[in-house]
């Protein structure tokens, strides 16, 4: 017997957003004529999913992340900030990524859609972190790309110092298929080997085990080779890149992870580490880390 055929998605004509529930969590839907889509929570200005053209999700979300508000999100692009890691006195990874984030703009094109999120200081952040600022997340979905735009003003009157990173989880099939290009030549600070500072003379970088590591001064695009899930990335005002994977053994210490989610995640990271941003009275910083399907 012939099957039914499945529902065509319709054909936009132009860029749209819808308000969605996300897993009980408030959410904004990003559409775009090519039939690509994506996700964003105000909780954390997270991208949770970017789905390309062909219907494939590139982004990784773990089948146990925790959506309550309790936990940050493990899986798709985690914002840290004001602090990366445990590189300082906060929270790991800074509170921006446990907080609710306002919606501070949007807007659709022919070919986009596009949504900004806010996050100031208050009492709350001022008792972790004594300084005046306001972030804003920009994601911006095109029909063949995914930008995310961090955006940091000091709002103060004193000067600020922060670290920060785009955290995303790229999706792979199986992360010892797949490898980084781009690296090159550049120095790295190896966290799962006591810190040591390495550097890389591979043309490509595989995976065979845990990877954490700080790239320094990256300036070229990377590509992350992993068959029908390849993606090319490139980033600007953050200096550095993080690429990390927990393996067999931290991925099932972490309750947010099925003990083989490792295998089908690769985080790439757009980020200012080695160096901190400093900013002056009235300054402003931004970053921003694109993602393409090749
Ligand atoms: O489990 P978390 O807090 O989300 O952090 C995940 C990882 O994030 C990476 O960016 C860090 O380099 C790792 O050291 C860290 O373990």
């Amino acid at each position: 017997m012939k099957k039914p055929a499945a529902p065509r998605p319709e054909r936009l004509a132009a860029g749209l957003i819808e308000s969605i529930d996300f897993h009980g969590l408030a959410a904004l839907r990003l559409r775009v004529p090519s039939g690509a889509s994506a996700v964003v929570s105000a909780f954390g200005a997270q991208v949770l999913s970017w789905t390309t053209a062909d219907g494939r999700e590139r982004l990784f979300l773990s089948e146990r992340a925790v959506f309550d508000g309790s936990a940050p999100i493990r899986g798709g692009v985690p914002v840290c900030f004001p602090q990366f890691a445990g590189l300082g006195p906060l929270p790991k990874h800074g509170f921006a990524r446990t907080r609710t984030w306002s919606e501070s703009g949007r807007s659709t094109g022919k070919d986009y859609a596009m949504v900004s999120f806010a996050l100031e200081d208050d009492a709350a952040t001022r008792r972790l972190w004594p300084h005046a600022f306001r972030a804003e997340i920009t994601v911006n979905l095109e029909n063949n790309r995914l930008d995310v735009e961090l955006g940091v003003d000091n709002t103060g009157d004193a000067p600020l110092a922060f670290t920060a990173a785009l955290h995303s989880y790229l999706r792979v099939t199986e992360v010892e298929d797949s490898y980084l290009e781009g690296l090159y030549g550049h120095e790295y600070r190896d966290a799962a080997r006591g810190d040591r500072i390495v550097k890389d003379t591979g043309t490509r970088l595989g995976f065979e085990g845990e990877t954490d590591r700080v790239y320094h001064g990256v300036r070229r695009p990377l590509l992350v080779n992993a068959g029908n899930l390849s993606l090319g990335l490139d980033q600007e005002g953050f200096p550095d890149v993080v690429v990390w994977n927990p393996w067999v053994e931290r991925c099932a210490a972490l309750a947010d992870m099925a003990p083989s989610g490792w295998r089908h995640l690769l985080c790439v990271e757009a980020a200012a580490v080695r160096v901190p941003v400093t900013l002056a009275a009235g300054e402003g910083w931004s970053g921003r880390q694109s993602l393409v399907p090749v």
